[in-house]
């Protein structure tokens, strides 16, 4: 007897290729629920670069533009934003049940997730001080649902699934629209116009902004794709009737195939994909929040909270102020290049005499940051000390026992959370331990090579210096 899985992933190829796609058969959909990955494509035979893997007709995906719903309730869409829209028309969807053109494909989209927005308190409390944990947005996606989607499905009941919809619970909408969110968060891709006619400016420059305003679909079977920081070896190009997975490189029978999630620090792949791989530590990051920078600038740096806050207004102006500020890992810690330019910013011009203040502020100007200063520098030292004190456990005690995520036994969902919790901490204070020494011997440098400007003044230069400042 087939298992229910596989016959769910023969059932969906089935119902792909008779909506119009062309699947390669070089290709499988495979069972990777051993390795803790899901499904994935991997070669059956060698594939020569740019070999198309897959096509998919641009009707197939399931998206806002393609679903009947946005015609049935016009004045609801005029109202929701392109996320709510999505997620309004997978609800629309998932809730018709056999009549829905996609719900073959519904049939191998996940009911749980690994992400963070599904992780208990006592989860999320193995990541510690890591700011990922104010970034997951639960409290605000519930309001929104409760606010925005449940009263649509309620009153539109007849549209939604009749009495189901009629007498459903506040609670199992949000559920529902919680699942869908979270599935287009892993899954979804921005799906590029079929007539991309972009308009240049005067300079022949085209806007980033139209990129950034890409509606979101989901497109079946290039979701199916898994991804790997250093194997991507697939892309899927946007054509006019097709959305098309080639491959990018020569790709051997056995491989599997890969997208790309992008750079993206462990901390945000296990927010938005709930799961993480070694080759990613490379794109971690530690956040310093521009709270504690308010704060240290307080109370170690002892500055006003009115200079403070009017160094701010100005740092606002010019498109520096941030809720947070990163400092990235790196196999070769340089504080000018590790360390993000706008934080450098935003300490050298709060530590600066007002009169400079003024004189900068008046030329629309910036303090440089490669003119670190040693007050900064010092400041900066502060931070990270102070930032690392926020981990409820030290690097040294976390990496005390060998960690391993464990594949199989008893709770290994919790087992597996709780250490990759782990990993991704650690990966946040190995980058403030590399912050610390480089600022610790920053500061050592300018401390010497100011002693050694000293030693280098003539004692008639250092006593006419004396008479100047009398
Ligand atoms: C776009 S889907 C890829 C298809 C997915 N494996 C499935 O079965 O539906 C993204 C999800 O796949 C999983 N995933 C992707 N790449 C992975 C990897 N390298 N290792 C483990 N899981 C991975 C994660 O659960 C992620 O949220």
């Amino acid at each position: 007897m087939t298992d229910p899985f596989q016959q769910r992933s023969e059932t969906f190829l089935h119902w792909l290729r008779n909506s119009g796609a062309d699947i390669s058969p070089k290709i499988e959909l495979v069972d990777l629920r051993q390795i803790h990955a899901g499904r994935g494509v991997v070669a059956i035979s060698e594939i020569a670069e740019d070999e198309l893997l897959f096509r998919i007709p641009r009707s197939s995906v399931l998206s806002v533009e393609n679903s009947a719903l946005p015609r049935l309730l016009p004045a609801v869409f005029e109202e929701l934003d392109p996320w709510l829209s999505l997620i309004l028309v997978m609800i629309y969807e998932w809730c018709q049940g056999e009549k829905s053109s996609w719900k073959p494909y519904f049939d191998v989209l996940p009911s749980e997730f690994n992400t963070l927005m599904f992780w208990s308190e006592d989860e999320l409390n193995e990541l510690q001080a890591s700011a990922v944990r104010y970034k997951i947005g639960k409290e605000g996606a519930d309001e929104m649902f409760k606010e925005k989607i449940f009263p649509v499905v309620r009153q539109n009941a007849g549209i939604f699934g009749g009495e189901a919809a009629a007498t459903a619970k506040e609670r199992d909408v949000v559920a529902l629209a919680h699942r869908m969110g979270s599935t287009i968060m892993a899954y979804a891709f921005d799906i590029e116009p079929a007539n991309q006619s972009k308009e240049a400016d005067e300079e022949g420059y085209v806007s980033e902004e139209e990129d950034e305003a890409l509606p979101k679909g989901m497109v079946p079977l290039a979701d199916m794709l898994n991804a790997d920081a250093d194997r991507n070896n697939a892309r899927l190009f946007y054509e006019e009737n097709y959305l098309s997975m080639k491959a990018i490189s020569p790709i051997q029978a056995g491989e599997e195939i890969f997208n790309d999630y992008g750079p993206l620090p462990r901390s945000d792949l296990l927010r938005r994909y709930g799961y993480i791989t070694d080759n990613y530590v490379k794109y971690d990051v530690v956040e310093i929040s521009l709270d504690m920078v308010r704060e240290a600038a307080a109370k170690h740096a002892h500055i006003s909270s009115s200079i403070i806050e009017d160094r701010l207004e100005y740092l606002d102006d010019q498109g520096l102020i941030d809720t947070g500020y990163d400092i990235t890992a790196s196999d070769n810690f340089d504080v000018f290049e590790d360390i993000s330019p706008e934080l450098l910013v935003l300490i050298e011009t709060l530590l600066l005499p007002q009169p400079e203040f003024e004189r900068l502020k008046a030329k629309g100007k910036l303090p440089k940051p490669s003119n670190l200063s040693m007050k900064g520098a010092q400041l900066l030292h502060f931070l990270v000390k102070a930032r690392t004190a926020q981990f409820a456990t030290s690097l040294q005690q976390d990496q005390s026992e060998p960690i391993s995520l464990p594949a199989s036994g008893p709770s290994v969902v919790k087992a597996r959370r709780y250490a990759m919790a782990k990993l991704v901490r650690i990966g946040e204070k190995a980058i403030l331990r590399q912050a610390d020494i480089a600022l610790a011997n920053l500061i050592n440098k300018l401390s010497s090579s100011s002693n050694d400007l000293k030693r280098e003044r003539s004692p008639q230069e250092e006593s006419s210096k004396k008479r100047r400042m009398a």
